[in-house]
């Protein structure tokens, strides 16, 4: 597999700017918090790594990862000022099509979301077949996706002010 031995988190071959002007907005999962935790901390610490204020980086917990798209949704809505939005969230495969319904319906909503108020909303969210999965992408051997959405943040922030 592609990824069978990479760190997926790995960004000393890219130019990340400074994210010191830039207004950020994390929304977390809840379901698989062991998980999600590891991913809000991984991309607390990147933006922190690059020059982001603490006053600057608002933090939202929602339910689910069902949840991360209305949450972005409210959060641009009531702080337009935001530069970015990252949204974290982990969806393991259960016994039922749950998780198809799940992963579509976040996945589709974010980008919707970030189409409509012309920001960047971040698609963090780990859809693993099981816990060792998902283990690996959120401070494992795969890295950690809450790095890679943070950095992405970052970019798109940056991006989206100097055009
Ligand atoms: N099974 C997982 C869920 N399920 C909950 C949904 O996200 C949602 O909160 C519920 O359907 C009510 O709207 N959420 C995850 O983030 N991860 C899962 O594995
Ligand atoms: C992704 C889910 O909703 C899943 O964890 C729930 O499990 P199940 O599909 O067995 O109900």
């Amino acid at each position: 597999m592609a990824t069978q031995l990479k760190n997926l988190s790995d960004f000393s071959h890219t130019t990340v700017p400074d994210a010191s002007p830039y207004k950020f907005a994390i929304a977390v999962a809840e379901w698989n918090a062991e998980i999600t935790g590891s991913l809000y901390n991984g991309a607390l610490e990147k933006l922190l790594a690059y020059g982001a204020k603490e006053d600057n980086i608002l933090s939202v917990a929602v339910p689910g990862s069902f949840e991360l798209s209305g949450a972005a949704e409210i959060l641009l809505n009531k702080h337009p000022e935001l530069d970015a939005v990252i949204c974290l969230g982990c969806v393991i495969q259960g016994e039922t099509r749950h998780f198809d319904f799940i992963c579509d319906a976040v996945a589709n909503g974010v980008t919707q979301v970030g189409i409509k108020h012309a920001k960047p909303v971040i698609f963090g969210v780990l859809t693993t077949d099981d816990q060792q999965q998902a283990i690996d992408r959120a401070g494992g051997k795969h890295g950690n996706k809450g790095d890679e959405a943070a950095i992405t943040a970052i970019k798109m922030a940056h991006m989206a002010a100097t055009l």
